[in-house]
């Protein structure tokens, strides 16, 4: 299905964020590691999030599930030994699970994306996995994956940072579960350190031990631990919301979006700040964002490595603003579910933007007066770059027609809805 988006001078309303992907799958992993019942409250409802559903019941997890609530008993240590895992197109369930599929004797992950996830490397985890003795078979780093392992002692391990926080995160699930004590260094410059905190945290409210340095560099993990079941509650989606409220930000609005804590660890919490520095008129109390935009928005510069999946967001933002912005640090957009970098671009091109690459840098120059619009968006099956050409979008001259939009359904299906909603002039079509 494709989107056209119209151009949309104004936006108003009441929405209430989506459940946080990173915070579903980080429990429902730790409610199937875990040998009783958990339950966890808000669980997001997208691709990714039902990826990790679907592996973990094919991993030997049970779930029952209502319209508030997901009920799990975990298979604890024991994962079935399950012959093939589909995750979908999800980066981090991926990951994660390729670290507790090193507890089954043999899984094969499939490629059932080949022109996205089945693009992007996963070497980095693949040789930090090796150090434990477990085999991988892999297609140059990719999928397909199959990983035979069996029985993973720990020890010290040695884990590049320098393309994706998920490879020591799938590390930090796994090893709490092995016989031995483990150590984890960390080489060359963390990216996305931010999510790592979103792990550290979630592992201790799962009852798990970890001494973390101060860095996040280096890591002692005791063995022999086990999950506790608990009750856990997911928070508001900021990567999501940075949508919503970019394109608040771009238009004449009146904008309110509930259930986003201040004090989260989500680094994409950042989109307020960045709004704020744009001189967005934003206020953000009791967990509400309200933005009152008048569509004028000011350059700025920003390290977006603290905030990876909200930049897309911002980006889109600043093709409004008065002035020149920068967007540094973010080589690790290039692995995504597409080259965040050169794809994206492309497409704001295509749309009217004046942007420039750099192997590390997105730099915009501002057209506040509008871009053109009137084309064919190729998504790139990138629900953030779906996102990010909607709120353009919104703000050319002629519509853009958003191909295979339905892409978005990878962590926001209600998004054009939520766009909607808040008066968006948007409509699905048949692709072509
Ligand atoms: O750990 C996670 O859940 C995630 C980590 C980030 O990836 P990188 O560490 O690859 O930047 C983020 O972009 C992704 O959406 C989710
Ligand atoms: C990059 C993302 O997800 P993942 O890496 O889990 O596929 C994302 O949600 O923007």
């Amino acid at each position: 299905m494709d989107v056209i988006v119209n151009p949309t001078p104004k936006l108003q309303g009441n929405i209430g964020a989506l459940s946080s992907k990173n915070y579903t799958t980080r429990y429902l992993l730790v409610a199937a590691l875990a040998e009783g019942t958990s339950t966890v409250y808000f669980p997001a409802h997208s691709e990714d999030s039902d990826a990790m559903r679907r592996c973990i019941q094919d991993l030997g997890a049970t779930l029952i599930e209502d319209d508030e609530k997901a009920i799990i008993t975990g298979f604890g240590k024991h994962p079935k030994d399950v012959k093939e895992l589909n995750v979908g197109n999800a980066g981090a369930v991926l990951r994660f699970l390729m670290g507790i599929a090193s507890l089954c004797s043999d899984v094969t992950f499939v490629n059932t994306y080949p022109d996205s996830l089945g693009k992007r490397p996963h070497d980095d985890l693949i040789v930090a996995l090796s150090q434990l003795g477990v085999e991988v078979e892999h297609n140059d780093g990719r999928l397909p994956i199959t990983i035979r392992g069996g029985h993973p002692i720990g020890g010290k391990i040695k884990v590049s940072g320098e393309v994706s926080s998920q490879y020591l995160s799938a590390l930090l699930f796994l090893t709490p579960l092995l016989e031995e004590d483990s150590e984890i260094e960390v080489l060359g410059d963390l990216k996305s350190k931010v999510v790592v905190g979103q792990t550290l945290e979630v592992l201790e409210q799962a009852g798990i031990v970890i001494h973390a340095s101060e860095d996040y560099m280096v890591f002692r993990v005791p063995g022999r631990q086990s999950y506790e079941a608990k009750t856990y509650t997911v928070q508001g989606d900021y990567p999501g919301s940075a949508a919503i409220l970019a394109a608040a930000a771009v238009t004449q609005s009146d904008v309110i979006v509930e259930r986003l804590s201040a004090t989260s660890k989500q680094g994409e919490r950042a989109i307020v700040d960045v709004l704020k520095m744009m001189e967005v008129p934003l206020t953000h109390e009791n967990d509400i964002v309200h933005v009152q935009g008048n569509g004028t928005l000011k350059a700025i510069e920003f390290d977006g490595d603290a905030a990876t999946d909200a930049v897309l967001a911002m980006v889109a933002a600043a093709v409004f603003a008065e002035g020149t912005s920068r967007f540094y640090n973010v080589e690790n957009l290039r692995y995504k579910e597409c080259d965040r970098i050169t794809d994206y671009l492309a497409e704001l091109r295509k749309a009217g933007a004046n942007v420039e690459e750099r192997q590390a840098e997105i730099i915009v120059h501002g057209r506040p007066e509008g871009v053109e619009g009137g084309v064919e968006i190729n998504a790139h099956y990138d629900h953030r770059v779906i996102m990010a050409l909607s709120i353009v979008g919104l703000r050319s001259k002629q519509p853009i027609r958003i191909k295979d939009a339905h892409h978005v359904a990878k962590s926001y299906p209600q998004f054009f809805d939520h766009m909607k909603a808040l008066g968006a002039q948007v409509e699905w079509v048949d692709s072509l």
